[in-house]
């Protein structure tokens, strides 16, 4: 059966094993551009072995960006700063993803390590976050954001659209809304977040509204032949989230609206994280509930970091794509070393030949 090495097939792509580069914000990026910084932290992760490498949250506009150092896929000159960082993924062998994003009302933060907190308004390097409704996140991302009107919605949802063309025109062949995270798209499904009475709002139908919409959009630009994946926070793990079968309603939904595979996260609406259950794949039960109730391929990440919990997540059918964020930062060779570790033979040849060559077993 299927497991860590072996290929996944969906769609035009074929992945040579499951281990997926999951998309991690660099900040490092100047007006949106990526630079020489992306180039080698993605292309060292596809010499690294990984099947799939998806670049960062990429906002659809600046004031989607999570912070001033997010990249952008917003004009033509960040889409050619991309071209060669999805070229040089796909001649090393992994395929060339990449995330579109919009941060909403989470939008202009500090850095992580600057503060990870909105900046103060006056700041010149703020700008106003756009929400479902004019209700704050909380806690470090106090600011209260401008309630989107009609017009702010279809512009974003076009902003999604021109970016997934941008990205199609760039290389990249897998594309990932981001619709998880408290983010906008997630905000418009949360009845904490969204408190609008036109038809963005209220019931599931129209909390749905704006994810459907774009999710439809996008994929009718979008060939078939590449997929078309989501993040999606299924759970927020509070009482005031919408249980985990609402969630699943939605992905038979986008599934019937196009959606090629899922990739299961939090909702993370509300800095109250108290009642998540973290733990080593604590995520990969509810990919398999989901992948089983929905019949749609699946991919999971939080907390994945040893070969055998990877492994045996796909041997388990819990998901058939496993996401490593914080592991392949500290382990590029991540698949090179689970390879070694799970008894792959020829663990080397995971990597190019002119390494493969000179770690091969004398
Ligand atoms: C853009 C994105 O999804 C990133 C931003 C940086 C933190 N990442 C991980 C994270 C998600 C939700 C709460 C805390 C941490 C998510």
């Amino acid at each position: 059966g299927s497991h860590l090495f072996s290929e996944f097939h969906i769609k035009g792509v074929s992945l040579r094993n499951r281990i997926v580069v999951s998309p991690m914000c660099q900040y490092a990026a100047d007006e949106g551009v990526p630079n020489d910084w992306h180039l080698v932290h993605l292309g060292a992760r596809a010499v690294g072995g990984a099947a799939l490498v998806i670049a960062e949250a990429t906002a659809v506009s600046p004031e989607g960006r999570n912070t001033p150092g997010c990249t952008g896929l917003w004009n033509d000159a960040q889409a050619e700063a991309w071209a060669p960082i999805a070229r040089f993924v796909q001649r090393h062998g992994a395929v060339p993803g990449i995330q579109l994003a919009h941060a909403g009302r989470k939008a202009s933060a500090n850095r992580p390590w600057e503060g990870d907190d909105h900046i103060p308004p006056g700041d010149p390097r703020a700008w106003d976050p756009l929400g479902p409704s004019p209700i704050a996140y909380g806690a470090n991302l106090p600011r209260v954001p401008r309630a989107m009107t009609k017009d702010d919605i279809l512009r974003t949802q076009r902003d999604f659209v021109a970016a997934a063309k941008r990205a199609l025109a760039a290389g990249f062949e897998w594309l990932e809304l981001h619709f998880a995270h408290g983010y906008l798209a997630q905000s418009f499904l949360s009845p904490v977040a969204n408190a609008r009475t036109d038809d963005y709002g209220g019931s599931f139908e129209n909390r749905a509204r704006f994810l459907v919409e774009t999710l439809s959009a996008v994929r009718a630009i979008w060939p078939e032949k590449y997929p078309l994946a989501i993040r999606l926070g299924v759970d927020d793990f509070t009482k005031a989230s919408r249980p985990l079968e609402e969630s699943i309603e939605l992905v038979q939904k986008l599934k019937d609206h196009g959606l090629d595979l899922l990739d299961v996260s939090l909702g993370f609406n509300t800095p109250d994280v108290s009642g998540v259950p973290w733990g080593p794949s604590f995520m990969a039960p509810i990919a398999q509930r989901i992948k089983n109730e929905v019949a749609i391929p699946t991919a999971v990440g939080w907390l994945i970091t040893e070969p055998q919990q990877a492994d045996d997540i796909v041997v388990e059918g819990q998901a058939d794509l496993v996401m490593l964020a914080h592991k392949e930062l500290d382990d590029p060779h991540f698949p090179y070393h689970a390879a070694k570790a799970l008894g792959v033979a020829n663990p080397q040849d995971v990597l190019p030949p002119r390494y493969a060559h000179a770690l091969k077993e004398r």
